[in-house]
């Protein structure tokens, strides 16, 4: 099985996170914890208008992630061998720090701090990565309105934030893979090469493999 209790997948918007998470959680007994941005209502206009609605946004995405981890993370659960989460609560920094202006992230960022320190780190980050013009593709294909107007700039944003992270995390392993744009719901076989990696185990601090022929 996983030599880790606690798995995030990771990548940026688009990438295929939940639909992993979720054929994992088919297969194995995982406690799944699945981001609920439907539920967050600034959302559509934050796209129309990022600066204007960024401070509210990112509030909104920080308090109901704090909620929802709080409910699931706090407390030992003897019913499942392992915990699978499609984000992982320094996402919501990451977001912050691209999209909030200077102060505003100042601020931002001591609250997170504060409410960060009540979370375990994953044992395993794994992020998947794939190129702007391939999720640009997913994006588009999944139709979400509100989504339509994503720039490439915007992506590449959050790509950098998610490196420039990663370049100091020294505590737990980080498992980069480079996917671009291997399909791993239609097949079977590049899903079964996901999960063998997510098998083996790193030592704290980055790898990157690279599922790319
Ligand atoms: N902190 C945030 N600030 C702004 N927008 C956010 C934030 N977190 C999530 N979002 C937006 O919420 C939507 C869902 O994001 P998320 O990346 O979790 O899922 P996804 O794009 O469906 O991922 P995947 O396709 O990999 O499952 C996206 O439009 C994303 O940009």
């Amino acid at each position: 099985m996983f030599p880790y209790n606690y798995i995030t997948i990771e990548g940026n918007i688009g990438s295929g996170k939940t639909s992993f998470c979720k054929m994992m959680h088919e297969e194995y007994s995982c406690r799944l914890i699945l981001e609920q941005f439907d539920d967050n209502p600034f959302l559509p206009f934050f796209y129309e208008d990022m600066n204007r609605f960024a401070l509210t946004v990112e509030l909104f995405f920080m308090t109901e992630r704090m909620k929802q981890l709080q409910k699931h993370l706090l407390y030992q659960d003897l019913f499942h061998d392992f915990t699978l989460a499609d984000y992982t609560f320094v996402k919501t920094l990451l977001f912050a720090r691209k999209n909030l202006a200077d102060d505003e992230y100042r601020i931002f960022q001591k609250l997170f701090n504060t409410l960060n320190n009540s979370f375990p780190n994953p044992d395993l980050l794994v992020y998947f990565h794939r190129s702007v013009d391939i999720l640009q593709k997913n994006i588009s294909k999944r139709g979400r309105e509100y989504e339509k107007n994503i720039s490439d700039e915007y992506l590449l944003k959050i790509q950098n934030s998610y490196f420039e992270y990663f370049r100091n995390i020294l505590t737990f392993p980080v498992l980069i893979i480079d996917l671009n744009d291997i399909d791993f719901v239609a097949n079977k076989k590049n899903y079964e090469h996901i999960k063998n990696l997510l098998k083996k185990e790193y030592l704290p601090g980055v790898h990157r493999i690279s599922l790319i022929l």
